[in-house]
């Protein structure tokens, strides 16, 4: 799962995107103009590893991860005829999501591509971007249609007339600034599309940058469309923050009157945002959490662990977290009924102590 941190020159990608992923990447007051992304894997937070690696003792602890990709400014000031560089689309395309930061911290020496900050207009100055990408997309896309569809049999024919319809509503939708991920749409009509790498299409999360001061009061901000969520950030502080040892870093945050980094808040909205979901396995060699898709069938939850598991699956021993740890071991979960046995088709639910039966 890749996530693409986005935003306007300057608006403190880099800082975000050391925070997150507690890198020493260069960050720089003038616009690097650079190309070549920053990437990192990050592992997701989850204290049920902490707790079940102290009840099961492993030889190792595996958290689930997500990769983040730091790339240039976009500009904001789109000119026309002039889209963004075909390298950024190629990055900004096969990502699963998008994490916008845009700036509301003040500092004289951080010079702002506009001259001044002003979170709305910024935040609709790279909405606008985006658009403008999909619609590029929508119009090549529409000329080609045209230009094919008279020559087509009628079974073909049908199913790009429904496309060229689809693309005709989601142009509307577009100039009149709703993005593709606020279209209703049928599941048909997601299939049709999926294809073209939407940008408006893909989940995203809005980090507003917030300055040292506006720590204790962030700006509130509303974002009010599907599959996006806000979370406020001190990119500054933050990227300290995940410099220190745990011991330095705590005592830091008490100082600063934080009790979770924001870092971890960002990168589990991240992990929700993507309908991604953990289940876990256990035993003595590893505790581990495996990344799946909410509304996974156990048989493929297998899968995520090993091919074979998936192609020789017999059964699924489940327990939740919660009743695991209500009972204290396995074996009292056991004596107290709470681990199932489950079949192909069980829907793996978050926290779900899975171990699979199977032969090959
Ligand atoms: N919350 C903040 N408060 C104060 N200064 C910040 C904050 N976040 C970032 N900065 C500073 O702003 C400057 C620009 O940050 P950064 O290089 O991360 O931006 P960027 O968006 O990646 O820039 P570019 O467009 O060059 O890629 C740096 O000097 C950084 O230390």
């Amino acid at each position: 799962m890749k996530i693409a941190i986005i935003g306007l020159p300057n608006s403190g990608k880099t800082t975000v995107f050391n925070a997150l992923t507690r890198g020493t990447a260069e960050t720089t007051a003038y616009a690097s103009g650079q190309l070549e992304p920053n990437l990192a894997t990050v592992k997701v937070p989850d204290n049920r590893l902490a707790v079940l690696t102290g009840m099961f003792k492993p030889k190792k602890t595996t958290f689930a991860d997500v990769q983040y990709v730091d790339v240039a400014g976009l500009s904001g000031s789109r000119r026309e005829g002039e889209g963004l560089p075909p390298a950024l689309l190629n990055y900004l395309g096969t990502a699963d999501a998008l994490l916008h930061v845009v700036r509301t911290f003040e500092d004289s020496a951080v010079p702002h591509p506009e001259g001044s900050v002003d979170l709305m207009r910024d935040l609709q100055a790279v909405d606008l971007e985006l658009a403008f990408a999909d619609l590029a997309i929508i119009e090549r896309r529409l000329q080609r249609l045209n230009a094919e569809i008279t020559k087509m049999a009628a079974r073909e024919k049908e199913l790009r007339i429904t496309e060229r319809e689809l693309l005709l509503r989601l142009q509307a939708g577009l100039e009149a600034e709703i993005p593709i991920r606020a279209a209703q749409m049928s599941e048909e009509e997601e299939r049709l599309i999926r294809g073209y790498q939407f940008l408006t299409a893909k989940p995203l999360l809005l980090v507003p940058n917030v300055g040292e001061d506006q720590l204790s009061a962030p700006p509130t901000v509303t974002y009010a469309h599907p599959r996006s969520a806000v979370v406020p950030l001190c990119g500054k502080i933050e990227a300290e923050l995940a410099q220190l040892d745990d011991e330095d870093a705590q005592t830091f945050m008490e100082d600063l009157g934080i009790t979770t980094p924001a870092r971890e808040l960002v990168i589990q909205q991240s992990y929700t945002l993507l309908g991604l979901i953990s289940f876990l396995t256990t035993g003595p060699d590893e505790v581990r959490a495996w990344t799946i898709r909410q509304q996974t069938p156990a048989v493929e939850a297998a899968g995520a662990i090993h091919s074979d598991i998936q192609r020789g699956f017999i059964r699924a021993e489940v327990v939740a977290y919660d009743d695991l740890i209500k009972a204290g071991s396995m074996t009292e979960a056991k004596k107290q009924g709470t681990v199932r046995m489950e079949g192909k088709t069980y829907i793996v639910q978050d926290g779900d102590i899975c171990h699979f039966l199977f032969n090959v």
